[in-house]
């Protein structure tokens, strides 16, 4: 008897403890998954095995991998860039260097002969006013210097067309203030967000520090084209929402620029024509607000040189609603028409200080007026 009431117990506390055993296990079973892990969130603990704290080994965490730094580019050197762009200027080389040189030594210099010197001038866009002044006076030096060889007549032609160009007019842009700010100004496609890039270059490769204010708000790929240029040269951009005031970015530019401790603040402007009353207003309010801190030490008149004579109008208005103080002839590469740098000169009575010969990043050169005459006229022209 005592045996079984032993048996019973023993198979009663069996029973208990196999039950015991089991129901952690069902319970843990009826957890539900944990919800997936947004993605980037840290990786929890892994659950306790058998609750006896034996963590799961720690998976390697892959590094994500860095974004590669921006290549930033060193700028060509400014100095005797048009002597190394010379060949860009083909198209009004043949005008100057072989049809006027070819005419010019000619056995004998009739009056047909001047005539033809004249058109050609003419048709290079050199102006009506000055060709009469150059042919003038190229005439008269060579009926008084008996100057009959090509080397000879080809040194004449070339002082005559320096001459016009007026060496004497200071072209260097005013930058290295603190900061000094350059506007950029002028009609749609003429090159304006372009130079403004090839210029934070140029200012670059000569030492200075930049940043740049996409003030053209009304273009869109304006902000992002002017952003591309900053970010080969290591420029900042200060820009604003699609159709934001553009008075009010060239004004956050500015300070932004004072803020940092940049030399110059180059702003770009929107495209305009220049019979469109309110577009110009628009733009002497972004002067006006910009001169809240302080003077605009440069604008910059952006002329497209395959405009000709057009551009000359367009240049007008510009000058008589901002105070433009250089013009920036883009395109040359683009025109056999060499002359307008003259005749811009002549009618504005304000300097080129850059030209545009490609669409490359170093395409833009300072001009020199003695460089630009002897890549037209030179030897090898
Ligand atoms: N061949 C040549 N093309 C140039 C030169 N300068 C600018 N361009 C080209 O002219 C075109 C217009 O240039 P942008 O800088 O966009 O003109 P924009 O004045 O800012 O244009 P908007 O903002 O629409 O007024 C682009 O295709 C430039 O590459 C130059 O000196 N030579």
């Amino acid at each position: 008897m005592e045996y079984v009431i032993l048996g019973i117990v023993l198979a009663g506390v069996l029973l208990l403890a196999g039950v015991g055993l089991l129901v952690p296990r069902i319970r843990r079973r009826a957890v539900p998954p944990a919800p997936p892990r947004p993605t980037g969130a840290p990786e929890e603990p892994a659950e306790e095995a058998g609750g006896v704290g034996i963590l799961a080994p720690e998976r390697p965490t892959e590094a994500p991998e860095a974004p590669a730094p921006p290549t930033i580019e060193t700028p060509a050197p400014t100095a005797g860039r048009l002597v190394r762009l010379r060949g860009r200027l083909s198209r009004s080389q043949n005008v100057f260097g072989k049809g006027l040189l070819s005419v010019l030594s000619r056995d004998r210099l009739d009056d047909d002969a001047w005539e033809e010197i004249e058109d050609s001038l003419i048709g290079a866009d050199v102006g009506v006013e000055a060709t009469g002044e150059i042919v003038g006076r190229l005439r008269d030096r060579v009926k008084v210097l008996g100057t009959r060889t090509p080397a000879e007549l080809r040194a004449l032609l070339s002082a005559e067309l320096v001459e016009a160009l007026d060496p004497t007019l200071d072209r260097s842009l005013k930058v290295g203030g603190k900061p000094s700010v350059l506007m950029v100004v002028g009609v749609n496609g003429s090159g304006k967000t372009t130079t403004c890039g090839k210029i934070a270059r140029v200012l670059i490769a000569d030492g200075h520090t930049v940043l740049l204010g996409a003030a053209d708000t009304f273009r869109a790929a304006a902000a992002e084209q002017l952003t591309t240029w900053a970010g080969r040269v290591g420029a900042e951009v200060v820009r604003g929402a699609e159709g934001a005031d553009p008075a009010s970015v060239a004004f956050d530019a500015v300070k932004k620029g004072v803020d940092t401790g940049v030399d110059t603040v180059l702003i770009d402007t929107a495209g305009r024509l220049q019979n469109k009353v309110g577009l110009m207003d628009e733009l002497s309010k972004v002067k006006r607000v910009v001169e809240k801190h302080g003077p605009v030490d440069e604008t910059l008149l952006v002329l497209d040189a395959t405009t000709g004579q057009n551009g000359l109008e367009q240049a007008r208005v510009f000058t008589e609603v901002v105070d433009v103080t250089g013009v920036v002839l883009t395109k040359l590469d683009g025109t056999a028409k060499g002359g307008i740098v003259i005749a811009v000169q002549r009618k504005l009575g304000i300097p080129v200080k850059l030209v545009g010969l490609g669409e490359g990043p170093d395409d833009l050169a300072p001009f020199e007026p003695a460089a630009f005459v002897d890549a037209l006229v030179g030897t090898d022209a």
